[in-house]
């Protein structure tokens, strides 16, 4: 037909079904034509499709962005699927990549979207994030945080991280511009104290963490290719549901000169991250002496536990979860003693048996109680209530 309309730019095109499903945000003036091709023309890694990764990779889908990487080891769990709304009951036990392209590829199918069902290594990741225009940090831990930035560096990749736990979250932009990388703003790694396993996330503050990582990644695809002229400054953006104001947006240095990274006398070159796999470690996580490097201490299994509460039921119970977490299921022989209240028991004798979910915290509790009351004859149980429930109790709740 001869051309007497005018509906593309230049040799990039949409085709009509792409003008009709992304409609609405084309008839912005700061997205337009050439801001929805340029969408289309952008990469974006996502890393970690857990409980940020879902709703970041659902909004930037749906936006049009062309291609879409997914990586993620980890399989989709019940305890999952309050937040990470890509998955569902059905896909129990899938990859969580794969599950997230099924859904995603549904919503647009016009989004080129590949998976990589493996855990981002020092090893894997220069490979992988070489491909890409911008890396999402969706993970949840600090020795991934470090490495996902040092390659990003590396590869002068911009990366767009959030983080969230119980009602708080935060997010910020790194590696952008004159910006600072991960390692610019936290310089050293810290002991992990908490995480969302431990302490607990809601589903919406999660998803709103995640859901402001799609709309940057959004801005920036449109500043990388031009077509958002605002100036960049670098910002930490810190989210809190329960205080006012609920959201603060805070101006950031930038590039540190003393960064180990990114500064004139960096050292974490590509060869020394893949090839230097403990020094590096050190250089991610200050990994607190573990229960396994001290000495060890008396522990017993859920069925001598079992045992135990059948032979000597007054002997001395202590379970040492937070209330909450007692309040949801418990044994009625353990009191509840929160690990914060252990350091001021010293008037313990006899036999004491103490629990928690996993077998962890408690034998912390143990290691104190035993300084504490140097007479008595302190224990935990290995694996805790979650062994109770696989070796004793099938019916007893895991959560
Ligand atoms: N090195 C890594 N490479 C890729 N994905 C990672 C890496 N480390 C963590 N992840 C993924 O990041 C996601 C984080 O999700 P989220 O914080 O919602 O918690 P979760 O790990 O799924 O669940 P929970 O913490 O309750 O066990 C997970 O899917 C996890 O597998």
């Amino acid at each position: 037909m001869e051309n007497i309309s005018n509906y593309n730019d230049g040799q990039a095109t949409l085709t009509g079904e792409e003008y009709a499903r992304y409609g609405r945000q084309m008839i912005m003036p700061e997205i337009g034509l050439p801001g929805q091709l340029a969408l289309k023309n952008s990469s974006v890694l996502i890393i970690g499709v857990g409980g940020l990764g879902c709703p970041a990779a659902q909004y930037i889908t749906a936006a049009g962005i062309g291609t879409i990487g997914l990586l993620d080891g980890d399989v989709v769990d019940k305890n999952n699927l309050h937040r990470q709304v890509l998955h569902s009951t059905s896909k129990e036990g899938m990859s969580k990549a794969e599950s997230a392209k099924q859904y995603l590829q549904d919503l647009n199918p016009n989004a080129n979207i590949l998976t990589y069902v493996e855990y981002a290594s020092p090893q894997n990741l220069f490979e992988i994030i070489s491909a890409y225009d911008i890396v999402l940090d969706c993970t949840d831990n600090q020795f991934t945080r470090y490495l996902i930035s040092d390659v990003c560096v590396w590869h002068g990749k911009p990366l767009i991280s959030a983080s969230a736990l119980q009602f708080e979250g935060q997010l910020c932009v790194y590696n952008y511009r004159n910006g600072p990388c991960y390692r610019c703003m936290f310089p050293n790694p810290t002991p992990v104290v908490t995480s969302c396993s431990k302490s607990g996330i809601l589903g919406p503050v999660v998803g709103t963490m995640g859901t402001m990582q799609a709309l940057e990644t959004i801005k920036l695809a449109l500043h990388m290719k031009g077509i958002n002229k605002e100036p960049f400054v670098p910002f930490i953006l810190l989210f809190h549901t329960f205080r006012f104001p609920q959201w603060k947006h805070i101006r950031i240095r930038s590039r540190q000169q003393s960064c180990a990274a990114c500064g004139p006398h960096k050292m974490l070159t590509r060869s020394f991250i893949e090839s230097s796999p403990s020094e590096y470690a050190t250089l991610c996580d200050a990994v607190p002496k573990t229960e396994k490097n001290l000495n060890p201490i008396k522990r017993i299994t859920p069925r001598e536990l079992a045992n135990l509460i059948r032979e000597s039921p007054s002997m001395t119970f202590l379970d040492v979860r937070e209330p909450v977490q007692y309040g949801i299921c418990n044994l009625p022989s353990f009191k509840n003693v929160p690990l914060s209240e252990v350091y001021s028991m010293n008037d313990l004798s006899g036999k004491v048996c103490v629990i928690c979910r996993s077998g962890n915290t408690s034998q912390s509790a143990v290691r104190t109680l035993q300084e504490l009351n140097p007479g008595a004859e302190i224990f935990d149980v290995i694996s805790g209530l979650q062994g109770w429930s696989k070796d004793v109790d099938p019916q007893f709740p895991l959560y």
